[in-house]
C-alpha cells in the first residue's frame, strides 16, 4: 500500500514525505461527455503538484473530484492510507482539504477578517445558541478563532485593508484573501485553482511567495492548476498533464518539459 513507503523523498529543493493522496484510474463523465479518462497519479506530503493541459483538458474536474464536489463514476481515491468512498465537499473539507476557486468566490460586502473568519467554521465546536449569545465558552473560542484568523491576516501582508470590504480590494488582493480563508481552515491539503489568474506580474511575483511561504512555514501540501508556465515550471516539484480528459505526462518540470506528448498537445499538433 501507497502509505508505506517509508524514506523521505528529496526533490528539488524541498523535502517531500510519503504520498498522501493516491488517484488511480478515476474515469468521470458528463453525459456523452469524458472529462476525466482512467487518470492515476499521486501527491507527496509537503509537495507542490501542479495540474496542467490546455482548455477544457479536465483541470478543474479533477480538482472538483479531490474534494468531493464531483464523485468519478470509476476509480479510487486513497487519502492518507484510507479508501474514499463518497466523500462529499464537506467530509473533504473536514478532513483536511481546503480550495481557492477559478472565480473569487468571497463574500464581498463583507470585510477581509469577516471573510477569513468565514474559514474557521468548520473549526467552531460551540453551538449555534452560545454563539449568538456570545457567552461562555462560545466568547471563548470566538476569541480563539479571531487570533488565528489576525495571525493569518498578518502572515499575508494585508493587516492595513483587514476592516475593508472585499468587493472594494483590487483582483490581487481579493485573490490573497480567499487564499487567506482557505488558510483558515488549517489544511492539510490547499487546492489551488488558477491562483494567478488575471494578475499582473508583481501581483503573481506576491503570490508565489505567498504559496511557496505556506508550503514552507506551515507545511501545507498544495495542488495548483495553473496556466503561467513561468510560474509551474518554477515553483511545482512535479508536474502532471492532462489532455482532452487523458494524462499524457507526469514528472518533474524538466521531465515534463521534455515530453514530446506535452509538447504537441501544447502545439496544438496532434
Ligand atoms: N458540470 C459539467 N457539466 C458538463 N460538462 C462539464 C462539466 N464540467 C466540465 N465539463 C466538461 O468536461 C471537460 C473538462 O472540463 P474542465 O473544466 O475540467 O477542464 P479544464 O482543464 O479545467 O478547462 P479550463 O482550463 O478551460 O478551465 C470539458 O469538456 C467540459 O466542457
Amino acid at each position: 500500500m501507497i502509505m508505506n513507503e517509508p524514506d523521505m523523498h528529496f526533490g528539488s529543493a524541498r523535502k517531500t514525505g510519503p504520498v498522501i493522496l493516491d488517484l488511480q484510474n478515476i474515469s468521470l463523465s458528463f453525459g456523452g461527455v469524458k472529462a476525466l479518462t482512467n487518470i492515476s497519479f499521486d501527491v507527496r506530503q509537503h509537495e507542490i503538484r501542479a495540474i496542467i493541459g490546455p482548455n477544457g483538458a479536465g483541470k478543474s474536474s479533477m480538482l472538483n473530484v479531490i474534494n468531493g464536489v464531483y464523485r468519478p463514476q470509476q476509480g479510487e481515491i486513497i487519502y492518507r492510507g484510507q479508501h474514499r468512498k463518497n466523500m462529499d465537499c464537506y467530509q473533504a473539507a473536514k478532513s483536511g482539504i481546503a480550495r481557492t476557486f477559478q472565480n473569487i468566490a468571497l463574500f464581498k460586502g463583507m470585510t477581509v477578517l469577516d471573510n477569513i473568519m468565514t474559514g474557521r467554521n468548520l473549526k467552531m465546536k460551540s453551538n449555534f445558541l452560545l454563539q449568538a449569545l456570545y457567552w461562555g465558552p462560545a466568547r471563548r473560542e470566538e476569541i480563539e478563532h479571531r487570533k488565528k484568523a489576525e495571525a493569518i491576516i498578518d502572515f499575508l501582508e494585508i493587516q492595513h485593508i483587514r476592516k475593508t470590504p472585499v468587493g472594494r480590494l483590487p483582483y490581487g488582493l481579493q485573490k490573497r484573501v480567499e487564499l487567506g480563508r482557505a488558510l483558515a481552515a488549517e489544511p492539510e491539503i490547499l487546492l489551488l485553482d488558477e491562483p494567478m489568474a488575471g494578475m499582473n506580474v508583481e501581483e503573481k511575483q506576491d503570490m508565489c511567495r505567498f504559496i511557496l511561504d505556506v508550503n514552507d512555514q506551515f507545511g501545507t501540501t498544495i495542488v495548483l492548476i495553473e496556466h503561467d508556465m513561468g510560474v509551474v515550471m518554477d515553483i511545482s516539484d512535479r508536474v502532471v498533464v492532462l489532455d482532452y480528459g487523458k494524462k499524457i505526462g507526469d514528472g518533474t518540470p524538466d521531465e515534463v518539459r521534455g515530453n514530446q506528448d506535452v509538447i504537441n498537445a501544447y502545439l496544438g499538433s496532434h
